[in-house]
């Protein structure tokens, strides 16, 4: 799905990723875990485009988009959720995915009229209706976004990416500031969108443990700007390197 071959990158003077090489299979869920300032949320801008990088390469579905923007990307399948800022609060939560469904079919080439001028079809609405039942916001549907609690604001923004229809999900720590309920139940909905016979890859960085342990397939560990240690759980709760850098006492009692 995405490939990153001896990826580098600065800011300035301070060079943050250091030769990156990873490989995230179709269909699974990928996570970048690592300490503050390890280089995960710029490991994760390389992938998305939303910075560039100075070496390396980085493939999508087997194309080269280094030199993609991340809108190109976006269009081409890889979908990320934007921290509240796509969601349109005085719309409900039905127009908000059905404004997303529009925006995918024009982008596609299906329609010509501006996504403000079409009045959604059968289809658009009865797919809307999908996406916030796989969210389970469909009792809110009806409700303006500005209205809905944190968590649920959440689960739209979710909605709002996966009505893009994309092959991959791009998640950079979607359980940040929240609480230790909200954050099981993120879980679970991560879950449940990315089982087994969904067919999306998704890839997340995430600093919650116990997040990453209920949802990766494989993990990769940074350090410093470089990739310590790459694996499935177990093997990277049984990584020394790994349990000194980062886990620290907590996973030696685990
Ligand atoms: N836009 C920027 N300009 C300059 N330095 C940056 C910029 N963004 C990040 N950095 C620096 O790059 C390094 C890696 O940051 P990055 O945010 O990728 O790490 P991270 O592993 O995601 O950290 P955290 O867990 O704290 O979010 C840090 O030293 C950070 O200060």
């Amino acid at each position: 799905m995405i490939r990153l071959h001896s990826v580098d990158k600065s800011y300035g003077a301070l060079k943050v990723l250091h030769g990156i090489e990873a490989e995230i299979l179709e269909g699974e869920t990928f996570a970048i875990i690592g300490p503050n300032g390890a280089g995960k949320t710029t490991l994760f801008k390389v992938m998305t485009g939303e910075v560039g990088c100075e070496a390396g390469t980085v493939e999508f579905l087997g194309k080269d988009v280094t030199k993609e923007p991340a809108y190109r990307r976006t269009r081409a399948g890889m979908g990320r959720t934007f921290q509240m800022a796509r969601i349109f609060k005085e719309m409900t939560a039905e127009e908000n995915i059905v404004v997303a469904i529009e925006a995918r079919a024009k982008n596609m080439g299906q329609r010509d009229t501006p996504w403000y001028q079409v009045r959604p079809s059968r289809a658009t609405v009865d797919e809307a209706g999908e996406i916030l039942a796989r969210l389970s916001l469909e009792r809110k549907a009806r409700i303006a976004a500005a209205q809905l609690s944190h968590g649920d604001k959440k689960r739209l923004e979710l909605g709002i990416t996966l009505a893009g229809r994309p092959k991959v999900l791009m998640l950079d720590e979607p359980t940040a500031g929240m609480s230790p309920s909200e954050r099981v139940g993120v879980t679970e909905l991560i879950r449940s969108i990315s089982g087994k016979g969904s067919g999306l890859t998704v890839i997340m960085t995430e600093h919650d443990m116990g997040v990453i342990f209920g949802l990766a397939d494989r993990i990769m560990v940074m350090n410093q700007g470089r990739k310590i240690a790459e694996g499935s759980i177990d093997d990277i709760r049984a990584d020394p390197v790994v349990r000194d850098v980062y886990l620290g006492k907590e996973a030696h009692h685990a």
